[in-house]
């Protein structure tokens, strides 16, 4: 059986700790993403969805709880060696794409290769391969500002892609997007975690998002109270059945 691409283990959030404030925001929580899988995580506003994905996508520690990424225990890395992990093994699209506007849209995608001191014509080759596969090939040599919303955010996506990590981080990646330009990047991140193996992990309000996903987890309070397989249905009657799952919630 191959290693799962992320394991935490009893993770607990306590914010402003001894004061106060203090605020415990993920309470004894544990999940798996298998090696391939495309998980999304569900919650309400302030359910601790953000929380969650910044301590697994080593942004954040836990107050309490282990995280292994690819077997590896990326609380005790030290810090040269998280950040090579980082820009190796691990992607991340967020919702503000954090574009550089000085650099060209080639330049910005390839970026992550460029810091690992990959070869230029590799980096040419990554970056137009990448920029194919999300539809921006055409923009290459614009900047940022010339851009539409909905194609930063591809451009983004690119960048998260162009050093094929392992595991990709997405924290509503269609959180800035039109209805058209969100089923492009779901259909994109479904692409990539089909035909090239993948692992995603995505936290998202979002149930036509999370349709896209193979298995949801529904974290209510710091918790997880439901879970979801697609399994075989089809994508439409997966996000009927989260709907469903939604409704029950209200109730
Ligand atoms: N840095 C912080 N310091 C103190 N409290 C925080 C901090 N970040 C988040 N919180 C609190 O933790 C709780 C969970 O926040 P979090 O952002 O993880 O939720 P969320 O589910 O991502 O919400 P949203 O969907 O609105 O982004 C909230 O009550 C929030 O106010």
């Amino acid at each position: 059986m191959t290693q799962p691409a992320l394991v935490a283990k009893n993770l607990e959030k306590t914010y402003q700790k001894g004061t106060e404030a203090e605020q415990t925001v993920l309470k004894n929580l544990s999940l798996t993403v298998d090696n391939g899988e495309f998980l999304a995580i569900m919650g309400p506003s302030g359910s601790g969805k953000s929380t969650l994905l910044n301590i697994l996508a080593t942004l954040m520690a836990p107050t309490i709880g282990e995280v292994e990424i690819n077997g590896k225990d990326i609380l005790h890395m030290r810090d040269n060696e998280m950040a090579k992990f980082r820009g190796h093994d691990m992607g991340f699209i967020f919702q503000n794409y954090n574009l550089i506007e000085s650099l060209s849209v080639a330049e910005n995608i390839g970026l992550p290769l460029n810091l690992q001191k990959v070869a230029p014509k590799l980096v040419k080759e990554r970056v137009r391969g990448v920029a194919e596969l999300l539809n921006i090939a055409e923009y290459l040599e614009k900047y940022p500002a010339e851009l539409s919303g909905g194609q930063q955010q591809r451009v983004g996506a690119a960048r998260a892609l162009v050093h094929e990590p392992a595991l990709i981080f997405g924290d509503e990646p269609t959180g800035a997007l039109d209805s058209e330009n969100a089923r492009e990047m779901m259909t994109y991140l479904s692409k990539i975690n089909q035909a090239e193996a993948i692992s995603i992990l995505m936290v998202t309000h979002d149930a036509f998002s999370a349709s896209f996903a193979s298995r949801i987890l529904f974290l209510s309070d710091g918790q997880f109270v439901a879970e979801l397989k697609r399994g075989t249905q089809s994508r439409e009657a997966f996000y009927q059945q989260i709907l469903h799952q939604l409704g029950i919630f209200e109730e």
